[in-house]
């Protein structure tokens, strides 16, 4: 069987990173695509160098020139800018958004077979825009979000439990921002629920908000230790566990930004919610129930991504 073909758009510090695990993982041949000529040869044949070491067979490629994605089974886009301290994701939107238009427009001309899982922030509409200048069918381009975002809350969780991070189940759900929703009722130690290890004394309410806050701002802290970017090692493991579902029709159960189409009351938006991802795309949208407080929170996070949606549609009419 030939291998699977994984094109990378974006050789930045996420591409870079998604290009090392994709081949440590063996999920397929690599192209790196990058504006910045050099860069994504540069770092295709560096990592290629670590294939004898590594012990992993895959070919790394790096171009600038779209055709080399040409027949990819999937592809995950990280082409843009990060945002630096004092910024907010939202202050990407103009400029991720020209970025998303010729992105789409390389995916529809040389990979429309392809899963597109989108990274550029701000993430919920950037992946909303990306769908629709790509005209790739919904269920096959999602936005990675949730799966960093729960990896956050389980990391935090098991520091606080002191337990593994193996025993920790969480759902962030929502728009990847400051609204974003950490359901405790849904994130579990052991399949035990964060509400009732608080009945049980395992930590008190307001330190569980306290880590909740803590995941909200999880991007904002990288941001502001770094200082010349944001995070990348964890975004990148989390969009390689995404393509690997999709590739080996495992059919995880992942948030991720996914398009609605009346679930959860939302028409034809990308927002974080529960779904099953093989090798169908998105196979099914989970649609959890929510209590009065959860549907709340997570209706005032689409609310905001319905907001940068509108933003890019002021910019780029054609996206209504
Ligand atoms: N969704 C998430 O959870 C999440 C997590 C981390 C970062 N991000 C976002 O991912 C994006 C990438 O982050 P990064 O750290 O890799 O940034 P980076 O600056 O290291 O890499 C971005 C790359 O995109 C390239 N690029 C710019 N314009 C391009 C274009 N028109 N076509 C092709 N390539 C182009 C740049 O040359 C650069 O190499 C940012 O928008 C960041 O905010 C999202
Ligand atoms: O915070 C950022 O700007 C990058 C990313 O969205 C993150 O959550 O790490």
């Amino acid at each position: 069987m030939a291998r699977k073909k994984i094109a990378l758009i974006g050789s930045g510090m996420i591409g870079g990173t998604l290009a090392h695990l994709a081949g440590l993982k063996e999920l397929g041949d690599i192209v790196l695509f990058d504006i910045a000529d050099g860069i994504p040869q540069g770092k295709g044949l560096d990592i290629a160098q670590s294939s004898p070491v590594e012990g992993f067979n895959a070919s790394l490629t790096g171009a600038s020139d779209y055709a080399a994605i040409e027949g990819a089974d999937v592809c995950i886009v990280t082409a843009g800018v990060a945002r630096k301290p004092g910024m907010s994701r939202d202050d990407l939107l103009g400029i991720n958004l020209k970025v998303m238009e010729q992105v789409g427009a390389g995916i529809k001309k040389y990979a429309p077979n392809a899963f597109v899982i989108c990274i550029t922030n701000p993430l919920d509409a950037m992946v909303w825009a990306l769908q629709k200048f790509s005209g790739l069918p919904k269920n096959m381009v999602v936005g990675m979000a949730g799966v960093l975002d729960s990896a956050r809350f389980r990391l935090f969780l098991s520091e606080e439990f002191n337990v593994s991070v193996q025993d920790v189940t969480a759902f962030v759900l929502g728009g990847h921002g400051d609204t974003m929703v950490p359901l405790a009722r849904y994130s579990t130690v052991a399949g035990i629920p964060l509400t009732d290890l608080v009945k049980m004394g395992w930590c008190t309410q307001e330190r569980l908000d306290q880590i909740i806050q803590r995941t909200r701002d999880g991007g904002a802290e990288i941001v502001s230790l770094l200082k010349t970017g944001s995070a990348y090692y964890a975004p990148a493991a989390s969009a390689i566990e995404m393509a690997e579902s999709y590739l080996k029709d495992k059919k995880r159960v992942l948030p991720v930004a996914a398009h609605l189409s009346g679930q959860y009351g939302v028409k034809d938006m990308y927002v974080g919610v529960p779904v099953v991802l093989g090798a169908g795309g998105v196979e099914r949208i989970v649609e959890i129930d929510l209590n009065k407080a959860e549907k709340e929170a997570f209706d005032k996070s689409v609310g905001a991504v319905a907001g940068l949606c509108e933003a890019c549609i002021n910019i780029a009419p054609a996206l209504k």
